[in-house]
């Protein structure tokens, strides 16, 4: 089993707002934090990092068997070994791109320097002083900063915030790679779970300062457009037969022809059965085959069509095997996660 960041907390923040909620977080992969503006997930960040001391309230926190808030003592903030990426980048103006990231791992022994620029494609920009660099840019360079300084754990608090569609998309696989490659899990916060959808192994949904549930990150798979219907565009995943149950989609979205979409598929609306359903109500019916088993945290890994896709532990067979996967209905409708409109 994974360690785990355990919380309990009672904080009053301005005369209206509460922020009362307890839950254990695994530490391991990215844990998105969602909700709407308001609800309080700033708030939980800040607190779990031990900044804002000053606000009035109870605190009980422990990561990873150690406590960092509690009858035990408190420990500071810059104990806790946490790399925070914010909003704003707040990179330092009078140092390079290299000194910026190199300026955590003074504090700290780190060897990963150059996997860290590696992962995140900095090599070009390290000598570069940081006017002039885009937002994209600037966000890698506050996460390899963040990663240098060989955190426990990393806090991204909506760190995407101000780039546009396609900056995000591509972002995210930085984050992806660099969370993979550190082996660091990280609490991701967002308004959006489309935008963490291709990152979060799972996600938590918090409302007016409360958590209100656990929600399965959907399934995400590529399509392309392969017609324009009108009202939308049907989409088809790469490698699909021509015939039989459809690997096509309707979506409402204008994009052209030949236009790579990423789709979210809900996992409530996707069933494996070991023989293939036959004709039914099925939207579409693919083989799959297990890459690997779910683990611990209940995630396995299946080849679609040679995609690889990220699903809740529903099959615990072994590895190897090939299953049959209907798309019975979409709930409410495949959420778009990026294209290129
Ligand atoms: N320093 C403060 N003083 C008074 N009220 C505060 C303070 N910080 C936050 N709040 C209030 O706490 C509530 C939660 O704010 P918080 O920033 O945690 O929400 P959020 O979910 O992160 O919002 P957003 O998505 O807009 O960033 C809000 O009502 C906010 O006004």
């Amino acid at each position: 089993m994974p360690d785990r960041l355990h919380f309990r907390l009672k904080l009053r923040r301005g005369p209206l707002f509460t922020l009362e909620a307890q839950e254990s977080l695994p530490m391991q992969g990215v844990t998105a934090i969602v909700g709407p503006s308001g609800s309080g997930k700033t708030s939980l960040l800040r607190a779990l990092a031990g900044l804002d001391m000053g606000v009035a309230g109870e605190r009980r926190i422990t990561f990873c068997n150690k406590e960092w808030d509690g009858p035990g003592g408190h420990v500071p903030a810059h104990e806790r070994r946490i790399g925070f990426v914010f909003q704003d980048p707040h990179l330092f103006p009078h140092l390079s791109v290299a000194g910026n990231i190199g300026y955590g791992a003074k504090r700290c022994e780190v060897t990963s320097f150059d996997a860290i620029v590696e992962a995140l494609e900095l090599g070009p920009l390290l000598d570069r002083g940081i006017d002039g660099l885009s937002g994209g840019e600037a966000r890698r360079v506050a996460l390899a900063r963040a990663l240098a300084s060989n955190p426990a754990v990393l806090f991204l608090d909506e760190p995407m915030t101000g780039l546009d569609s396609q900056r995000k998309s591509e972002f995210l696989p930085y984050i992806a790679r660099a969370v993979s490659q550190a082996r660091v899990p990280a609490l991701y916060v967002s308004h959006s779970s489309d935008e963490v959808v291709t990152l979060a192994d799972r996600v938590l949904e918090l409302g007016q300062g409360h958590v209100t549930g656990w929600r399965t990150p959907p399934m995400r798979l590529t399509a392309h457009v392969v017609a324009e219907t009108g009202p939308g565009v049907e989409v088809r995943l790469d490698g699909a037969e021509d015939d039989g149950p459809g690997a096509s989609i309707a979506l409402p979205l204008r994009a052209l022809p030949g236009e790579a979409v990423g789709i979210g598929l809900p996992v409530e609306s996707v069933h494996f059965s070991v023989h293939h359903p036959g004709a039914g109500s099925a939207i579409m019916v693919l083989p799959v085959t297990v890459t690997r088993p779910a683990g611990a945290e209940g995630q396995a890994v299946l080849d679609v069509l040679g995609q690889s896709v990220r699903v809740p532990g529903v099959m615990r067979v072994p590895s190897a095997r090939t299953l049959w996967m209907s798309v019975l209905r979409v709930l409410p409708r495949p959420m778009v996660v990026d294209s290129t409109k």
